[in-house]
């Protein structure tokens, strides 16, 4: 593997992290990728049906504020377990059962990303920048898949909840690689429920302003739509059960998911 080519950074989210089915036939096919495409590649992941879970488990309760996660500090170590913890080594897991090499890390890691706190009422939610991308960039070299958690440090030393998409796109302006966004859904879908192929921003937008794209996925088009900006390049959203259509998907040509250009 070369670090000439342009990284590909895959954001994975949703129940994907729950079914140890979707995980291997996913992996089945980002082997292929690996040995075929060459080109290097990078995971970043969320696992907020796996922090549901634990927070549920521990009989506590969470809520979200447009998309995000109010992170109370006592809920901090919980999360971290679910996401930098347990989403993470499954997906290592995953990658091992697949022979691929795989490292897992968090956005602190060899300070990958600089994350601070984002809004005092969501408590321990981070925003994120880009930060150092060598150790990655050496991981790549070597022929490692980097798997990175959404989980951020900040400079004084606390943890911090971030968005994995928000995460992903910051990886992906370090790196300064294609991203693609794997969801749930097959894509963005408009007022009728069809699936958009090809969102501009100011449609966008207009949807977001009308609730058709609410919740997790206004996140999600908001952070695709900040990279389209700085990457100047299209973000494909679409869902986990077709990975092998999201190169496709980038280069226009794929009927499968949303492209989201600027
Ligand atoms: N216009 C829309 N198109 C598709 N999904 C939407 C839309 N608006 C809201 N959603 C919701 O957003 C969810 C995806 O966002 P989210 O759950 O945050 O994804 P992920 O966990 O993969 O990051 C979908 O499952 C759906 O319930
Ligand atoms: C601040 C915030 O909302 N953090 C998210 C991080 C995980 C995530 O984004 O997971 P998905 O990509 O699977 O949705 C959360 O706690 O759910």
């Amino acid at each position: 593997m070369t670090t000439q080519q342009t990284p590909l950074v895959i954001k994975l989210g949703g129940t994907l992290l729950e079914s140890n089915e979707a995980l291997a036939a996913l992996f089945a096919t980002l082997k292929t990728f690996i040995d075929e495409v060459k080109r290097p590649l990078v995971l970043v992941h969320g696992g907020g049906v796996l922090v549901d879970n634990q927070l549920n488990a521990m009989g506590l309760t969470s809520t979200k504020k447009d998309g995000l996660r109010v992170t109370p500090v006592e809920h901090i170590g919980v999360i971290t377990g679910a996401l930098a913890g347990t989403a993470n080594k499954l997906l290592l897991a995953q990658a091992i059962a697949h022979n691929i090499s795989a490292v897992g890390l968090c956005l602190g890691d060899g300070g990958l990303c600089r994350v601070s706190q984002l809004d005092p009422e969501l408590g321990a939610v981070g925003k994120i920048e880009g930060g150092d991308g060598t150790l990655i960039s050496t991981l790549l070299a070597g022929g490692f898949l980097p798997v990175v958690s959404s989980i951020g440090i900040t400079f004084d030393g606390q943890l911090m909840n971030v968005n994995a998409d928000q995460a992903g796109t910051a990886i992906a302006e370090v790196l300064n690689a294609d991203l693609v966004m794997l969801s749930d859904v097959s894509g963005i879908l408009d007022g009728e429920r069809t699936l958009i192929n090809e969102l501009t921003q100011t449609r966008a937008l207009e949807l977001m302003q009308q609730g058709v794209i609410k919740d997790g996925m206004a996140v999600k088009v908001k952070a695709a739509l900040q990279a389209t900006k700085t990457l100047g390049k299209p973000v494909a959203v679409g869902s986990w059960r077709n990975p092998e259509q999201l190169l496709s998907l980038l280069a226009g040509e794929s009927e499968f998911g949303t492209r989201i250009s600027h």
